[in-house]
């Protein structure tokens, strides 16, 4: 069923459980949609728009988790802290690139338990979970404390409103070259224009970074994300 979207790329363990979850996210995320719509709902720039979703798969597009686990690899990176665990088909794209890169540690972080639990259960059926730690709650407490550095590669992958606060958050410990990797920075509708900010923020020069603006396609819709280096 997932073919068409996903080239083979890794060992048959984690080959079947990205296959499974993107097979699950076709077959259930339009109807989890549709009920958060019929609420008012209708992109992830909205508050509430996340726990109405609480169990809906949003996985990053195929080609866009190929890319995580090549800019992971091409950077050596042995320390990632992720925003947006969810099912965690990034956080496995990301962890697989760790265990390709002779180890190291993933920091992410979801605040819908059931789907943390549920992340859990997939890395350890992947064979991954050793390399991940999964903390339950709001972004801005469970990355402030204990987060591996340094930072080789950061994903935002969850609330657009937070996306500035969480990287000014993790900045300090951001090295040199490290990357700022973010999904659909361009859905800032209800929160204040905060996404927006985030993406000035890393287009100025002035504050160290170079990036590089792309889009995916999956299943008839674009979906937009930023990579940016820190120089
Ligand atoms: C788009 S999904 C992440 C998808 C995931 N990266 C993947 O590829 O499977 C965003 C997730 O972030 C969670 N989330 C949103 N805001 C959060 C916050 N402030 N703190 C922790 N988790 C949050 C949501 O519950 C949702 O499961």
């Amino acid at each position: 069923m997932t073919d068409h979207l996903f080239r083979p790329q890794f060992t048959p363990a984690i080959q079947r459980v990205l296959e499974r979850l993107y097979s699950e996210t076709i077959e259930q995320d339009p109807f989890r949609r549709a009920e958060a719509q019929s609420a008012g709902l209708n992109h992830d720039g909205e508050h509430e728009f996340y726990p109405a979703m609480a169990g809906a798969r949003m996985p990053v597009t195929p080609e866009f988790g190929a890319l995580l686990y090549v800019l992971a690899r091409s950077s050596g990176a042995r320390h990632i802290v992720e925003f947006g665990t969810s099912f965690g088909v990034s956080t496995l794209f990301l962890a697989v690139a760790l265990r390709d890169n002779g180890g190291g540690r993933l920091v992410t972080t979801e605040f819908v338990p059931q789907k943390a639990a549920s992340a859990a259960a997939n890395l350890h059926e992947a064979g991954l979970a050793d390399l991940v730690d999964i903390r339950i709650g709001d972004a801005m407490t469970t990355l402030a404390r204990d987060v591996p550095q340094p930072i080789d590669l950061i994903l935002l992958d969850a609330s657009k409103g937070l996306y500035l606060d969480i990287l000014r958050l993790l900045e300090p410990g951001l090295r040199q070259r490290g990357l700022v990797v973010s999904d659909r920075a361009d859905l800032d509708g209800g929160d204040g224009g905060r996404a927006g900010a985030y993406l000035a923020y890393l287009s100025n020069p002035a504050n160290g970074y170079r990036m590089a603006s792309i889009t995916t396609e999956a299943l008839g819709q674009n979906f937009a994300h930023d990579i940016a280096v820190r120089v």
